[in-house]
């Protein structure tokens, strides 16, 4: 048995800079980790297995099955797995749970099945799954550009962070199609980008589009500098010390969900697949 941490992202900032005649978007984005997230356990077993199913979501369409069906047409391989699943990240809250779980299949089934395959050709058969599997794979907080799929490591300050879910699912697609969304950033070195204010450009959209998202973040910015993570809908805050961003959570208004964070630009992914 296996166990691997999956964790959440933030978009420390992301800026959108153009949109390919495909309708994909241009971004440059900084994506770094934190030690809180989903957890996976793999057994050998003659079948491809996932417990528990996740409520909505089918066990085919869930990037757990997804992924391992695809290193399984990718090497040729019929081993089978038993995959546990501890979720905590919220579904479509931009903290990309899909995503990291996809990317600790792919890690984790290559361990498993003695498969042999190099990072590098895992993180490109992620980005089948979805923009964000490559960097989970990479397990290294990184600037990325061009769909979000070009990546240069990144050094980001490693703080405290309040990550608060405002209890809706905002979906993708829906931002990227949105006719008010900006699209129009200038592209800049990471070096500029790393010295400019960081913002993202989904966030002022999203809290039109979502009150409880505009509420939540206005009542976070009382505490500490914060902003919007992905497309939503989960907003964070930054702190000095894990104590300060507890007790912000203290404070926060009844029923309010979230979790306190370490940013780590070593993700907990590969610090765990280091030590195995
Ligand atoms: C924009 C980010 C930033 O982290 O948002 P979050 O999903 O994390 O909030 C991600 O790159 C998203 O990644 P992911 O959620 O895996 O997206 P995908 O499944 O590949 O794409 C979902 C849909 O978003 C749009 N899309 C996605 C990425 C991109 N660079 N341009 C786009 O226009 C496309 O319409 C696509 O059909
Ligand atoms: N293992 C999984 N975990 C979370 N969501 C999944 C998973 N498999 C498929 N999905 C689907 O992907 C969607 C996006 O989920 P997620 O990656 O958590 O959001 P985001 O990209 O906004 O952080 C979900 O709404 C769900 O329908």
């Amino acid at each position: 048995m296996i166990c691997l941490p999956a964790p959440a992202k933030l978009n420390l900032f992301l800026y959108i800079t153009g949109r390919r005649d495909d309708g994909y978007h241009n971004l440059q984005t900084l994506f770094q980790f934190v030690d809180f997230g989903d957890e996976l356990g793999f057994e050998t077993a003659d079948e491809l297995t996932l417990s528990p199913e996740l409520p909505g979501v089918a066990p085919e369409s869930n990037l757990i099955i997804k992924a391992a069906r695809l290193l399984q047409a990718h090497t040729g391989s019929h081993k089978g797995a038993h995959i546990t699943l501890t979720k905590r990240l919220p579904m479509g809250g931009g903290l990309g749970g899909g995503s990291s779980d996809a990317a600790t299949t792919l890690v984790g089934l290559n361990r498993l099945w003695q498969l042999g395959l190099g990072n590098d050709e895992l993180a490109s058969l992620g980005l089948q799954l979805g923009a964000d599997v490559p960097v989970f794979v990479h397990g290294r907080a990184a600037f990325a550009e061009g769909v979000g799929d070009i990546f240069t490591d990144a050094v980001p300050p490693e703080p405290w962070y309040l990550v608060l879910n405002p209890g809706v699912e905002v979906s993708t697609p829906a931002v990227f199609t949105d006719p008010e969304l900006p699209r129009n950033s200038p592209v800049m070195s990471l070096e500029q980008r790393l010295n400019s204010p960081w913002q993202n450009d989904c966030e002022a959209l999203v809290k039109k589009r979502h009150p409880e998202v505009a509420k939540l973040l206005s009542w976070l910015l009382e505490y500490a500098p914060s902003r919007m993570t992905g497309t939503g809908a989960c907003v964070f805050g930054t702190f000095d010390s894990r104590k300060a961003a507890e007790n912000a959570l203290e404070n926060a208004p009844a029923g309010t969900v979230g979790f306190v964070a370490k940013g780590c630009n070593q993700s907990p992914l590969l610090t765990a697949i280091k030590a195995l």
